[in-house]
């Protein structure tokens, strides 16, 4: 087709479309005008406009009504209503901006001579029941026609100068009423006509609307004004199409699901093909007219006017790193066929396709199992019934009349078609993996998948149920956004209170660095509760907590959580809390803890949690049970998982005791010292766990458990730091007094060792080889002389010593500070990242 533009002309026309909602309130209308005469001044305009607001469903409405033979009058004059009003208050507005030119006359007499026709049309209606698609689509017409007389009007009177155009004299469309296809060479033979009369003036034309060749008036079906503005600035040769509505360009997601989805710059017309064909922007028809003339297209906000939008054209964006937009179609079901034998010759997947198109169902995407033996196809949920109903039919018998083994059929609903697409796919490697992986690791099941044959997209059906979550984490994977993380933190103490404040610190750096949005949904201590779904600004958790009268009801925390993206219960208390980790790794919450108790629970329950979080594909990070943030458990599953055969793990794995031991060697007395100790963070909630061994023993059955030894608490020789008699007092004041009484005795033990060129420290050791009868594990106080590797450790260091197959003349060692609220915290933020960052699908 020849662009119908006058070449003489300075410049080539620009076509601007305006929706329903960028012309059905009287703001946006106003900013639509002023958008039209701002262009106007750049060159030659045409201008379609959408039926107001909600018009075309009470138009609609209206003839269900008449053919009901209900009253359809409400109906328009509901519609007259809006249309007077619009007028009305857009008159008012650019009186009072001084944008008036002459103040128009009012248009509620032309409002109604226009809907005059539409009245008797619905009597007609009423008086014969009969609603045909042709009766329909002219009852239509009036919506769009009403528009531009509107917006003609209203041009003219703000100096614009401006001619109505009802599309029909132009637009030559087949007779498929509801769904007309224009014919193009005869509408661009009728337009050429009529623009000869525009001389200059900004063309005003009714979107959407068609004729017959014989006269009858037509609708060009769904989204059809951006048809009519496609074919005619296919017609006109435009320079640019400009569809103007209420969002702000091509979006990365659905904005409902991800928040941080933003508008995509450039697009190219495959790609906005490719979205047409979900459902989104322009209508792949409508693209065709564009594609053909290579005219750019720009999705323009009317509300937002300088944001620059979406321009889609035959380029695209040279960004090869993003894959364009994650779109999301819900509401779907997903029918599984599958033969019990193959078919001979008959394809599965072409049967079951033309069934359903006979049946009218449309098909959102299907896929065949090699050689055929099965074919899944999603349907529209509401289709659903009617599309079993049509492959059961189909396949009751052969094409040759025989019975078909067909297992029974399976609908599994609601499922979601995820999409990723971008042209940047086909010259990008992994991204089948990446896509695939990011829904791995948060135990999405992907029941059907499709890559699509232009490499432009890639497709998985999922359960709907897991939609949000799917659409962040896989918009996060592909750098379209930050990854969020919704963390509920039990325990407020010394390592809970420092997570906090490290986490109020690092968010904006993680946010913008590393992509990772850390959110705190809430906040838990032993008395109270602080959940917001919006999330708590880190600085601000304390205060909200201390209002908070909501009990720490952990089953209706956890069920709250679980519905964020990516939720991480983070566990800084010492309580038993794995009844609470069953409860979140089996709804779908990933777990970080400090907290050595579930950990070395009775042996079954540990390995519980364990299974559950494999079965559920959920991380449990515990990382600082044993050394704090050392990296002593990552170590040591490196060792385990590359196959060195452990030979022993020995150390000083507390970070307290070490201290203690360095404070008493310098005289410092043991109540003091531990008094000291607490204060400074490095204790546990109650010291009598530190100087009891208890803690050091759990350390050490967590190690032992990593390589599998099935040991439990019980089978470890415990002896302890300090006097078994000063540890019997639960209440702190009396436990402290009954220390005090010790201080001569450990003195005068210290002091002996001095004398003898020892030190003492509080060493683990972990044999897995010990012969019968020897305890495996055994934690204790040890006189170690100045060359042991222990004398040399200082204040809380600690230090883990592996003796492997592979390490065996020099045991690979961690050593560092093994106790202490930030050293902690940064280990539990740590661990956290892990989580985040395995999503990010890097
Ligand atoms: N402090 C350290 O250096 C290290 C501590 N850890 C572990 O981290 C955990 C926390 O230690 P700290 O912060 O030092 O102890 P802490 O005693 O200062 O804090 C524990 C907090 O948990 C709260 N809490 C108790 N029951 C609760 C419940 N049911 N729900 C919510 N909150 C509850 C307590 O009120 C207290 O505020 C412990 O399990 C400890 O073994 C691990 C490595 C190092
Ligand atoms: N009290 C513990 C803290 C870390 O687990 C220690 O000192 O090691």
């Amino acid at each position: 087709m020849t662009p119908q533009h006058d070449p003489g002309q300075a410049r080539p026309f620009r076509v601007m479309k305006f929706g329903g909602s960028s012309v059905g309130a009287a703001d946006r209308l106003f900013q639509a005008l002023d958008l039209i005469a701002r262009e106007r001044q750049a060159g030659p305009v045409a201008v379609v406009v959408s039926a107001m607001a909600d018009t075309t469903d009470r138009l609609i409405a209206a003839v269900d009504a008449a053919a009901a033979g209900l009253a359809a009058d409400p109906h328009v004059d509901a519609i007259e209503a809006l249309v007077v009003g619009v007028a009305r208050d857009l008159t008012d507005r650019l009186q009072r901006a001084g944008l008036l030119v002459h103040v128009p006359e009012d248009l509620s007499p032309a409002i109604a001579e226009l809907m005059r026709p539409l009245r008797q049309l619905l009597l007609g209606v009423g008086l014969v029941r009969e609603r045909t698609l042709q009766t329909r689509d002219l009852a239509l017409s009036f919506g769009e026609r009403a528009s531009v007389l509107v917006v003609r009007a209203l041009l003219v009177a703000r100096g614009v100068d401006a001619v109505a155009v009802d599309a029909r004299d132009w637009t030559v469309t087949d007779d498929r009423f509801g769904q007309a296809t224009p014919d193009l060479g005869a509408s661009a033979l009728q337009l050429g006509d009529l623009s000869a009369a525009w001389s200059g003036a900004v063309s005003v034309h009714t979107g959407f609307l068609g004729r017959t060749r014989d006269g009858r008036t037509t609708t060009l079906g769904r989204n059809g004004s951006d048809y009519t503005a496609a074919l005619l600035a296919q017609i006109l040769g435009a320079a640019e199409l400009q569809i103007w509505t209420d969002v702000s360009g091509v979006m990365t997601a659905d904005p409902d699901l991800v928040l941080e989805a933003y508008p995509v710059a450039h697009l190219s017309q495959a790609e906005a093909l490719e979205l047409g064909d979900l459902g989104m922007i322009l209508h792949p028809r409508t693209m065709a007219p564009l594609i053909e003339a290579r005219i750019p297209l720009r999705v323009r906000n009317t509300a937002r006017p300088a944001d620059p939008g979406t321009l889609i054209d035959v380029v695209g964006t040279r960004d090869e790193r993003h894959p364009v937009c994650v779109v999301s179609t819900e509401d779907l079901a997903l029918l599984d066929l599958e033969t019990r034998r193959r078919l001979g010759h008959e394809r599965i997947g072409e049967r079951a396709l033309r069934a359903l198109a006979n049946a009218g169902v449309p098909v959102w995407v299907g896929t065949a199992a090699p050689r055929d033996r099965a074919f899944a196809v999603a349907v529209a949920r509401q289709d659903a019934a009617r599309a079993e109903a049509a492959l059961s039919a189909e396949f009751g018998r052969t094409t040759e009349g025989e019975p078909v083994e067909l297992a029974p059929i399976r609908v599994r609903q609601p499922v979601t078609l995820l999409t990723l697409v971008g042209e940047a796919m086909g010259r990008t490697p992994n991204v089948a993996g990446r896509f695939f992986g990011a829904l791995g690791q948060i135990g999405v099941l992907v029941r059907a998948s499709a890559q699509g044959a232009g490499e432009r997209s890639i497709s998985a059906v999922i359960d709907g149920e897991d939609t949000a979550t799917a659409v962040r984490t896989v918009h996060a994977a592909f750098n379209l956004a930050a990854q969020e993380v919704n963390l509920l933190v039990l325990g407020k103490g010394t390592v809970g209170r420092e997570l906090l404040a490290q986490i109020a610190a690092q968010q904006q750096a993680l946010a913008s660095n590393q992509d990772v949005f850390i959110k705190l949904a809430g906040v838990v201590d032993s008395k109270r509760a602080v959940f917001d779904p919006a999330g708590i600004p880190a600085a601000q958790w304390d205060v909200r907590l201390q209002e908070s009268h909501v009990p720490p009801d952990i089953p209706a925390l956890l069920e709250r959580l679980r519905r964020l993206p990516v939720p991480i219960l983070v566990d800084c208390t010492a309580e038993d809390t794995s009844a609470v980790y069953e409860a979140a790794l089996a709804c779908g919450i990933h777990v970080v803890g400090a907290n050595k108790r579930p950990l070395a629970a009775a042996w079954p329950i540990r390995q519980g949690l364990m299974d559950m979080a494999r079965k559920r594909h959920r991380r449990w990070e515990y990382e600082t049970t044993v050394g704090a943030s050392l990296p002593v458990i990552d170590t040591l599953k490196g060792l385990v998982r590359t196959g060195d055969a452990i030979l022993r793990i020995e150390g000083s794995f507390s970070g307290t005791l070490g201290y203690l031991a360095g404070e008493l060697s310098r005289g410092v007395p043991l109540s003091h010292a531990v008094r000291d100790a607490r204060a400074r963070g490095y204790t546990e909630p109650h010291p009598r766990d530190d100087l009891s061994g208890l803690d050091v023993a759990r350390k050490a059955l967590i190690l032992a458990r990593e390589l599998g030894m099935e040991l439990d608490l019980d089978a470890v020789a415990i002896e302890p730091f300090a006097p078994p008699e000063a540890l019997g007092h639960d209440d702190l004041e009396r436990f402290f007094l009954a220390l005090a009484e010790q201080d001569a005795a450990v003195a005068a033990r210290i002091e002996r060792m001095r004398q003898a060129g020892r030190v003492l420290r509080y060493l683990a050791q972990i044999d897995p080889s010990a012969p019968a009868g020897v305890p495996a594990v055994r934690v204790g106080p040890v006189e170690v002389e100045p060359d042991h590797p222990a004398a040399r450790l200082r204040g809380t260091e600690a230090f883990v010593a592996f003796t492997t197959d592979r390490h065996r003349a020099y045991p690979l060692l961690v050593q560092g500070a093994g106790a202490g609220g930030a050293v902690t915290a940064a280990g539990v933020l740590t661990d956290i990242l892990k989580i985040a960052m395995s999503l990010r699908g890097r």
